[in-house]
């Protein structure tokens, strides 16, 4: 299985100099983690070892809801076209995971086939069973949105089932699976009907550890008005609140993620604002995608680590002769002590732990004695590699987000409606860029106010001093930082003074900031005056 594993031998003994991050993580994992993983059966017990394919993967956004939250339409939003095996209907309808791929051309690969492709990061998923790859697919769509990300639907979850037996396999196994995966977690809500199913919250728990990864998205707010949406709103942060556990409420997006007309026009700035954030959350995943690896590297060792120290004290405990079985019992009865134990002389924290319950249900099926004692030099190796090799591979990753930012862009489908070219796109005609659209300089028209106040300064030549302009500026009672930024802006030939069209231009911007809008780093070009285009920068 794991043919490269065995490559590349010889760089044990040059010094760590690594290529690139996802290169260099691969080799840390199979040189340093995987064989502690592998001495104490971390497998069996945890996850299965990583693939090369799981670290070349494109980002991956797992879409989590219950059944007709829009999870389906939220991908065809994004995509503006269908994908094939799409289903979208107001009862339950997708009834497998699907994940959405880039393709030449629109095609399905059912699941049993999927898990033996050795280029794709599906292969342990065969673990789940048949009754799992029947419900597996993946379907490649030819669109540019594609191109640097990944989408999972998965099959909306059912109140009043028991996912295990309802559905032929583990529905929450597969969902940890993935979540471990993943580079984003979208959890899909209702406003229209905000009802959270046991069955949903035991599929958020299996979330746990991941909740960085999390974003909520509150769809479908365009069904209620306002005042109902805000009460939706609020209902639901307290409902997450005891959900996630963690003392930071994810993210959560309000919108309606459809192509069909609003019903209440007074929530579309509202829309548009989040649905920026959340379009600029999904555009920086292929950039964050070495970072995220590396997260999940740093959590993984350090599972592994806490994972060895446990089985090989169990390993020492057991005793060599008698009893075997009765102690294997009293062992796993007791495991918290094992814990205990490990925290107080590792100085481990307590969070770094797998549950209790859950280990000693595992240990229940192994046999101690065939265990490996405590092997200091494995232990080290990861040791050295959290300290060392980790924050070296840290280090790279700003420059690798520098040098290929461009490749990364997610572009396309819905990204492109949006895209600063066209006048639709988000803050179009608003603030510094009213006026951007139209011919005529947009400082024109308030002019004469401005004029009537600039002749009143007594100018000289045609120009203010900075000293009389500085005392009109602060009646706006801005502050001066701001006040200084828009004298920058407004100077445009930066001598020092301003004549009238600069004096002009600067009212202009004070108006933009008291409106609540931001003042630019740099004066857009359909804000210098007519007559002053040869010093656009
Ligand atoms: N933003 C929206 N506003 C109102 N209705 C919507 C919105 N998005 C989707 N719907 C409608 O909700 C229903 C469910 O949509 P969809 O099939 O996409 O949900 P789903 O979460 O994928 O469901 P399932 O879990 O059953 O697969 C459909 O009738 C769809 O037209
Ligand atoms: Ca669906």
């Amino acid at each position: 299985m794991f043919s490269w594993l065995s490559k590349n031998e010889d760089c044990r003994k040059q010094p760590d100099i690594f290529e690139n991050v996802v290169e260099g993580l691969k080799r840390v994992y199979k040189e340093k983690v995987y064989p502690l993983e592998e001495a104490y059966l971390f497998h069996d017990f945890h996850s299965p070892p990583l693939d090369e394919p799981d670290f070349d993967a494109k980002p991956m956004i797992l879409l989590v809801g219950q059944y007709s939250t829009g999870k389906t339409t939220f991908i065809r939003y994004l995509l503006e076209k269908d994908f094939p095996g799409i289903r979208i209907g107001p009862e339950p309808t997708t009834d497998r995971f699907i994940t959405v791929m880039y393709g030449e051309q629109d095609g399905i690969i059912p699941g049993n086939a999927l898990v033996v492709d050795p280029k794709k990061q599906f292969r342990q998923l065969s673990k789940f069973g048949n009754a799992f790859l029947n419900r597996f697919q993946c379907s490649f769509v030819q669109s540019d949105v594609l191109k640097n990300i990944t989408i999972i639907d998965s099959p909306g979850i059912l109140s009043g089932e028991k996912h295990r037996v309802d559905r032929g396999y583990d529905f929450t196994g597969v969902l940890e699976w993935f979540a471990e995966r993943v580079d984003r977690i979208i959890l899909l809500f209702d406003a229209h009907k905000l009802d959270i199913s046991d069955e949903f919250r035991r599929s958020i728990e299996a979330l746990r550890g991941h909740e960085d990864k999390i974003r909520i998205v509150l769809n479908k707010a365009d069904m209620v008005d306002h005042q109902q949406l805000m009460r939706v709103y609020g209902a639901l942060m307290w409902s997450l609140g005891k959900v996630l556990q963690t003392p930071e409420v994810a993210r959560v997006y309000i919108g309606s993620f459809w192509d069909k007309p609003l019903k209440f026009e007074l929530n579309r700035k509202l829309f548009e604002l989040e649905e920026q954030d959340l379009f600029q959350d999904i555009q920086g995943l292929p950039k964050n995608a070495a970072l995220r690896k590396l997260n999940d590297l740093i959590k993984r060792a350090r599972l592994a680590k806490v994972h060895a120290y446990i089985i090989s004290i169990l390993r020492r405990d057991m005793p060599s002769v008698f009893g075997k079985d009765s102690k294997k019992k009293e062992l796993i009865k007791n495991l918290g002590n094992v814990y205990a134990e490990i925290q107080r002389e590792q100085q481990i924290p307590p969070g770094d732990f797998p549950d209790l319950k859950y280990m000693q249900e595992k240990l229940n099926e192994q046999d101690f004695t065939k265990f490996h004692h405590i092997k200091p030099k494995l232990l080290e190796m990861v040791e050295k590699m959290l300290a060392e090799d980790i924050s070296q591979l840290m280090g790279m990753i700003p420059h690798e987000q520098t040098e290929s930012s461009k490749n990364y862009d997610v572009v396309g489908g819905a990204f492109e409606g949006v895209a600063e070219q066209s006048p639709f796109g988000y803050g179009r005609g608003e603030g510094a860029d009213a006026g951007s659209l139209q011919q005529d300089w947009i400082v024109s028209r308030e002019r004469f106010k401005y004029d009537e106040v600039f002749d009143n300064l007594n100018p000289v030549d045609g120009k203010i001093s900075g000293a009389s302009a500085k005392a009109e500026m602060v009646k706006s009672k801005l502050p001066n930082s701001v006040l200084g930024k828009i004298w920058k802006l407004s100077d445009i030939d930066k001598d020092g003074m301003l004549d009238s069209d600069e004096f002009a231009l600067a009212m202009h911007l004070i108006n933009i900031k008291l409106e609540g809008h931001d003042i630019p780093t740099e004066l857009p070009k359909h804000l210098y005056p007519p007559g002053k285009h040869k010093f656009v920068t």
